[in-house]
């Protein structure tokens, strides 16, 4: 009977063709095959002993089939995928379908490891033609000049100069009306013009400066599929038709939304920070706590943003190179967005990665200098680059870069007298002094720095800030990425989240 048993458990196995594959898709059904197995050399051996179990094997056999028919009905795409592998190797060896799969496995792996080769290659194959086509069909890829009424001068880089600005409503002649207002920013005031923008003009005439803007568009598309809330909102760029008072005949404009009046650096300007920012980041003031208390919470809440979005764009091969208080706007709803990617590089095809070009502000560089090591040669052509990044990233972690000035950042919230330039020049200069390490600095500085917020809930943020800012340690490693810096306990009792949704339940009341 035993037998009887047995064999027709194996035969409707086989009629089934699950046999020994179905023992790839999940633990239990290969502790049945192996049951099996053993099951049969123990028969030979002693058949009345093994009854007992034979009746749990066929159990098991029955239960194990019936869940991968239930499991691969829910997925048919995986069913059908999972009969081709069955069919296309039936006649081999039962080492070399395990072979397949490993292989398989160590591919996917491989292509979906940061920077992310696959939906890398989906995103310039796919989704970048596909922005490109209703780019041109709603307009958005055929800006114009006369579709902006460019207002104050906000801020000059190296290689533009960046402008407030409206969007000049369909049949209206700006010109006209500017000339009869007499002023140009009067104008922008009326009520005729109801969605504000930022223009960025590229400099004519400073080497590098066409480039340079060539890349900052194409990093915002870039970012507009991959991260769209972690940066302003782009809205295309415009060559002038001819030359006026604004324009210059041939000049590149690139133009964003509006996203708000103030970016990080003007908030901590106000002898009030960080309390100028709390009803912006919570809608209401927070109550029943102490100043320190809402200071650090205000403080973590806007580093959790800065984190997280440094996250999402290090999970696609982006490093931005220039984070600092300037270039992180804050918007009237409390989100705190990425600007300026006019340095940033994608180190999935090498795209503005220049070996041993520092772009970058003084004051909130790594030791380092360089996103990668000054030894890496220059990017082959982006299909190779793109094939060996996974490699590249792994060696170097070059997020790391962005990591050390997020620190900078968090220290400079934290410490009233590190948010003056002078006084974070001199913290810079004794940092370096002490290599890097922030508990030496600590130990040793004369500049006496208030570190009550840091020490809060026994130096949490003190610790971070510790993992954050040092030198690059052992394989380039040695301070936290994005993902494990919100793993940190700093950010892991989340009572800035609480805060933040309990002011929008009471917001929405
Ligand atoms: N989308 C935006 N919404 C609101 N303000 C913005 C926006 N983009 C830029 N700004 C403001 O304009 C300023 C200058 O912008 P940006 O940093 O891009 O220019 P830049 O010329 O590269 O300056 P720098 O090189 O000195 O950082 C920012 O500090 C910010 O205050």
């Amino acid at each position: 009977m035993a037998s009887s048993v047995l064999s027709s458990a194996a035969t409707s196995l086989q009629q089934q063709n699950h046999k020994p594959t179905t023992t790839f898709f999940s633990p239990t059904r290969f502790t049945s095959h192996n049951q099996l197995c053993s099951f049969t050399t123990c028969f030979k051996r002693n058949p009345v002993k093994c009854n007992a179990s034979l009746d749990n094997i066929s159990e098991n056999l029955f239960k194990n089939t019936l869940e991968l028919d239930q499991s691969l009905s829910l997925f048919p795409v995986f069913r059908s995928g999972y009969e081709q592998f069955q069919s296309a190797t039936a006649e081999l060896p039962e080492m070399e379908k395990w072979g397949i799969l490993v292989f398989a496995g160590f591919t996917w792996l491989y292509l979906t490891a940061r920077p992310g080769v696959l939906i890398g290659a989906i995103d310039t194959y796919f989704l970048a033609p596909l922005q490109f086509g209703f780019d041109s069909l709603t307009g958005r890829r055929s800006l114009k000049m006369s579709d902006f009424l460019v207002g104050n001068r906000l801020g000059e880089g190296t290689f533009g100069v960046v402008y407030s600005g409206v969007i000049v409503p369909k049949n209206m002649n700006a010109e006209e009306r500017v000339q009869k207002n007499g002023r140009r920013n009067a104008s922008m005031m009326d009520g005729q013009f109801k969605q504000k923008v930022i223009l960025k003009k590229v400099k004519i005439g400073v080497q590098g400066a066409e480039e340079c803007g060539d890349f900052e568009e194409w990093f915002n598309y870039r970012l507009s599929r991959a991260a769209p809330e972690t940066c302003a909102k782009f809205l295309g760029s415009f060559i002038a038709d001819k030359t006026n008072s604004q324009f210059t005949k041939g000049g590149k404009w690139l133009v964003w939304k509006f996203e708000g009046d103030l970016d990080l650096a003007d908030y901590m300007k106000d002898r009030n920070f960080p309390l100028n920012l709390e009803s912006v980041m919570f809608g209401r003031v927070l109550q029943g706590m102490d100043s320190i208390e809402r200071n650090a919470l205000i403080i973590k809440q806007i580093m959790r943003q800065i984190v997280t979005s440094l996250k999402k764009i290090h999970d696609n091969g982006i490093v931005h190179r220039d984070i600092k208080p300037a270039n992180l706007v804050v918007t009237k709803k409390g989100r705190i967005k990425l600007i300026d990617f006019g340095a940033a590089a994608d180190l999935r095809i090498g795209k503005n990665f220049v070996p041993k070009l520092g772009l970058l502000d003084p004051d909130y560089c790594p030791p380092e200098l360089y996103v990668l090591p000054e030894e890496t040669p220059k990017p082959p052509p982006e299909p190779i680059a793109a094939f060996l990044s996974p490699i590249l990233w792994q060696l170097n972690s070059p997020d790391l870069f962005d990591m050390y000035s997020a620190g900078i950042v968090l220290l400079q919230m934290a410490i009233p007298t590190l948010r003056s330039t002078s006084g974070l020049k001199n913290f810079n200069l004794e940092i370096k002094t002490v290599g890097y390490d922030l508990n030496k600095w600590r130990e040793r500085t004369r500049s006496r720095p208030d570190l009550s917020i840091l020490d809060l809930d026994s130096g949490r943020g003190w610790d971070l800030v510790t993992k954050l800012i040092s030198e690059r340690g052992f394989l380039r490693r040695g301070r936290l990425s994005a993902a494990a810096a919100l793993r940190h306990p700093y950010f892991f009792l989340g009572s800035d989240q609480a805060a933040s949704v309990i002011s929008k339940l009471s917001l929405t009341k």
